[in-house]
């Protein structure tokens, strides 16, 4: 990859580790679970569809949670989360490709692996109903082209969450053929969260596209700034792990799941 001028220090070796780390081995071939059926039954149960992550910790994060993750797992679909997403990176996040698995053969909604995929080798560390491919730190010398991994993500099975910052990488996401797109609130070269990120760029995304609005979100009022500039679906890390406290990931779930019910 060129130079990674203009990226936070901590997003820097996120990225040296990423390009360091192979692939897994035999080619994996997925029978996934539907993503968007999921969050049309969580819309017919009149829940907030909500991916809850699975993330013990991260470069911003205060503190870590080191609670069983198959627990916190099954406590946020007990708290009505439609899909998981499991950090597998393992240096800054404190994931693992095994706990995904494990994650997976406890719940039965669509899992996410979230991690920084830079090569098509990396697909093949462990089966996921859904994969993460990050826009800005692909097409770079040095890492495979958007268009291909989509290709050889799909050929496994997987379904591809493409994440965009930006309209002009919602665009660039939708010309890749992207199905569903997710603008991070979370600046990835700087790690600045700005809730005015989705609406700003949301508008860039056709109606067919399945659009998710990341990062940054922790509160009812936070849900319905994010659902009115047209999020599909919600993806909420931090404010359901209560990294460095204790409190019921369940109930941090539901606050949000119920956001539209509750009065
Ligand atoms: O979360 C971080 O600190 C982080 C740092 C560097 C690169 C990526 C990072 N997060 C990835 C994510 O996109 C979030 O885990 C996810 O959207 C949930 O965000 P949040 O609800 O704010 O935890």
């Amino acid at each position: 990859m060129e130079s990674d001028a203009g990226l936070a220090p901590e997003v820097e070796s996120i990225l040296a580790a990423a390009r360091d780390r192979g692939g897994g081995g035999e080619r994996v071939a997925v029978d996934a679970r539907s993503l968007t059926d999921a969050f049309e039954a969580a819309e017919d149960d009149e829940r907030v569809p909500i991916i809850a992550e699975v993330k013990p910790t991260s470069p911003t994060a205060d503190g870590e949670r080191t609670d069983d993750p198959i627990e916190l797992a099954e406590r946020m679909v007990e708290g009505g989360a439609a899909a998981l997403s499991v950090l597998t990176e393992p240096e800054h996040f404190g994931g693992s490709a095994e706990t995904l698995e494990r994650v997976r053969e406890a719940v039965d909604v669509p899992v996410l692996r979230k991690d920084f995929v830079l090569h098509e080798a990396q697909l093949d560390v462990v089966a996921a109903d859904v994969v993460l491919l990050i826009v800005r730190f692909l097409d770079e010398d040095g890492t495979d082209d958007l268009e291909d991994l989509l290709a050889a993500a799909r050929d496994r099975g997987f379904q591809v969450l493409v994440e965009a910052h930006t309209a002009a990488e919602v665009e660039r996401a939708v010309a890749a053929g992207a199905d569903i797109i997710g603008v991070n609130n979370r600046d990835l070269a700087k790690l600045e969260v700005d809730l005015g990120t989705f609406p700003a760029a949301a508008d860039a995304a056709p109606e067919n596209v399945t659009l998710i609005a990341e990062s940054g979100i922790g509160t009812p009022d936070d849900v319905a700034r994010m659902r009115e500039a047209g999020a599909d679906a919600l993806l909420v890390g931090s404010a359901i792990m209560d990294h460095g406290g204790d409190s019921d990931v369940a109930a941090n779930t539901r606050r949000l799941t119920q956001a539209e019910t509750d009065t």
